[in-house]
């Protein structure tokens, strides 16, 4: 379980905090939603919980533990909007290979048959893959680092209608095993698979109500 207390970043280019108080727990096996407007700062809570952004104020515990932003790095996989554009590897190996030199072929392929690419082979380039399986390949660069906790920045912007249905099963069967954040402007979209939910409006996080059956307004 991971615990954000009283989170707080405020960049001197601000002219008001991105973030003023923020607390919000996430629990292996419930995966979480954020929702908010263009611009309230969901990425930016991503980048602070992921120990990219240094928060001025705030705690992080992971199992009860406190956690630096370095550890933080090692334990949060931030799977940023459109991360097909970020792709280095010219081959779906060389991809799952970044920064884990290690990594065998096995190890690689196990990863693939977990997020839905046991097909693909190692050789083939990213940039030709489809848009769900761009998807895929972005999560399983997660699961590599064996990330325990999963933050995904809109993810399932730009998909059409039935692959966007495949990588939200993903998602959810992903979350089983991992503690999972999503941010997004729709909401709507995830119902059904998130079981908790807040809204960040000028800084701050306010319950989500109807999460299961209601407007996620
Ligand atoms: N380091 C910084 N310095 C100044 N302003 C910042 C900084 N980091 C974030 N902001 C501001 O915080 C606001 C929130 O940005 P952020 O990208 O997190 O919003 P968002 O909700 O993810 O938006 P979108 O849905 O459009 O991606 C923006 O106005 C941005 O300019």
């Amino acid at each position: 379980m991971l615990d954000v207390i009283g989170l707080r970043y405020h960049p001197a280019t601000a002219p008001a905090p991105v973030l003023a108080d923020v607390s919000l727990q996430l629990t292996v096996g419930s995966p979480a939603l954020v929702a908010g407007r263009s611009g309230s700062g969901k990425t930016t809570l991503l980048e602070v919980i992921c120990g990219l952004a240094e928060a001025d104020a705030g705690r992080f515990l992971w199992q009860g533990e406190a956690l630096s932003s370095r550890q933080r790095r090692w334990l949060c996989g931030l799977v940023f909007q459109f991360p097909e554009r970020h792709f280095l590897g010219l081959t779906v190996g060389q991809e799952l290979k970044l920064g884990q030199r290690r990594l065998t072929a096995e190890k690689a392929e196990a990863v693939l048959e977990q997020v839905g690419l046991g097909n693909l082979s190692l050789q083939q380039a990213p940039e030709r893959l489809s848009g769900g399986q761009q998807r895929r390949l972005a999560l399983a660069v997660q699961l590599v680092r064996d990330a325990r906790v999963l933050l995904l920045d809109e993810p399932t912007a730009g998909l059409d209608w039935t692959v966007r249905e495949e990588v939200l099963q993903l998602i959810a069967d992903l979350a089983k095993e991992r503690a999972l954040l999503v941010v997004t402007h729709e909401p709507e979209l995830f119902r059904g698979v998130v079981e908790r939910g807040w809204r960040l409006e000028q800084g701050t996080l306010r319950p989500l109500e109807a999460i299961h059956s209601g407007s996620l307004r």
